[in-house]
């Protein structure tokens, strides 16, 4: 019988659950597949860490957060890793791999792919700033985690007469702040790619507090004001040497205190967002997904990935798709940015 493995790896991102099961059912239906699952990312892989993936194993996990397989942020191609793998395929029987991923994990199977080992790509990531995809699933349900959380900092906010800063997720890029900071009717939303001064900020919250509102601040983790020269980082770096985000919005908080003399109260998101259950539109789109990299495992499309496009899924090469970076582009931020104040 036909085996392909699966591996979620990087960090965790809601609908990843609703990608295997995609794949599980949508191999086993059209084409006969059988699953084997590799825990804990390319670490499961190295150390033939599987487990059996029937068409049971799956059932009724899209609805789950988080992934059954468990993840790691184990690099495959350090030391003898591309041998281990394929020592792996070989063990296992396995015709390709299915890596579910940021774009670490798809840079790893691009390499994996150059050196003639099957691999095919589903893009992961909450923060939605992968190139090639529309929108990347997990980014719908953090933002909606995002916007729930800052309606109740507004009602809170609204009683003290307080200003309030949300601070949400986004290493590199400021959708989650953009979509929540515009669902929840901010008076200013700080994302990287557009730099303003503090002083542009205050002038925001007095205008809003002047018409009688509670100001709402919504900042990205990966927001620097204009004349810092990096996103702040005070808690050191992460196993890769990745400066670890968080706590400018307590940083604000101070500022604008200070600057504004309105009282002033901040909350960091954090993890928050990526846990618990993916909304029905990151379900669909992952499920969709699944369904499409067996389609491209079973038509031998190795070295690519599946994205969105439009309405349609499509599959893009791993060369293409992890040429840059999708960040907000100025258009969109300026269009939000007639709401400010
Ligand atoms: N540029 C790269 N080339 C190859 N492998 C990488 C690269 N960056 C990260 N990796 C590996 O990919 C995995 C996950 O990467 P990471 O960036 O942590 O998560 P994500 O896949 O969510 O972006 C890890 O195994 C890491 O060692
Ligand atoms: O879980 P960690 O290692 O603290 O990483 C936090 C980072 O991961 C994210 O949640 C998601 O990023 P990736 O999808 O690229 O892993 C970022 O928004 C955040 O900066
Ligand atoms: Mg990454």
């Amino acid at each position: 019988m036909k085996r392909l493995g699966i591996l979620t790896s990087g960090g965790d991102c809601p609908g990843v659950n609703a990608v295997i099961r995609g794949a599980v059912l949508g191999g086993d239906v059209a084409h006969g597949y059988e699953f084997v699952g590799f825990r804990d990312g390319w670490r499961g892989v190295l150390e033939q860490d599987a487990i059996p993936l029937p068409r049971t194993g799956v059932r009724g996990i899209s609805r789950l957060g988080g992934t059954i397989l468990g993840t790691s942020r184990t690099n495959p191609l350090v030391g003898n890793g591309i041998e281990g793998v394929r020592a792996c395929f070989r063990r296992n029987g396995l015709e390709g791999l299915i890596a579910i991923g940021g774009e670490g994990t798809l840079a790893a199977a691009r390499e994996l792919c150059a050196q003639g080992i099957n691999v095919v790509g589903v893009p992961k990531t909450i923060d939605n700033d992968l190139g090639a995809t529309d929108y990347t699933f997990g980014f719908d349900t953090a933002v909606q985690t995002a916007t729930e959380a800052i309606d109740r900092l507004r009602t809170t906010g609204e009683s003290h007469h307080r200003c309030m800063v949300a601070e949400v997720m986004g290493r590199n890029a400021g959708w989650i702040a953009l979509h929540s900071g515009m669902a929840s009717g901010a008076h200013a939303i700080l994302i990287p790619e557009h730099p303003v001064s503090l002083d542009q900020v205050c002038s925001w919250v007095l205008s809003a507090r002047d018409r009688g509102r509670a100001p709402l601040v919504v900042v990205a983790e990966a927001f620097a004001p204009e004349g810092h020269a990096a996103p702040y980082a005070p808690r050191g770096l992460d196993t890769f040497g990745r400066p670890r985000l968080g706590g400018i919005g307590l940083l604000l908080e101070g500022e604008l205190q200070i600057r504004t003399g309105i009282e002033t109260r901040a909350t960091v998101l954090g993890h928050i967002q990526r846990g618990g259950e993916p909304t029905a539109f990151d379900r669909v789109l992952a499920t969709r997904l699944g369904l499409a990299a067996v389609e491209s495992a079973a038509a031998g499309r190795w070295g690519t990935m599946v994205s969105l496009r439009g309405t349609d899924i499509v599959n893009v090469g791993l060369e293409e798709a992890l040429g840059e970076l999708k960040v907000v582009p100025e258009a969109r931020y300026q269009e939000a940015a007639v709401l400010f104040g």
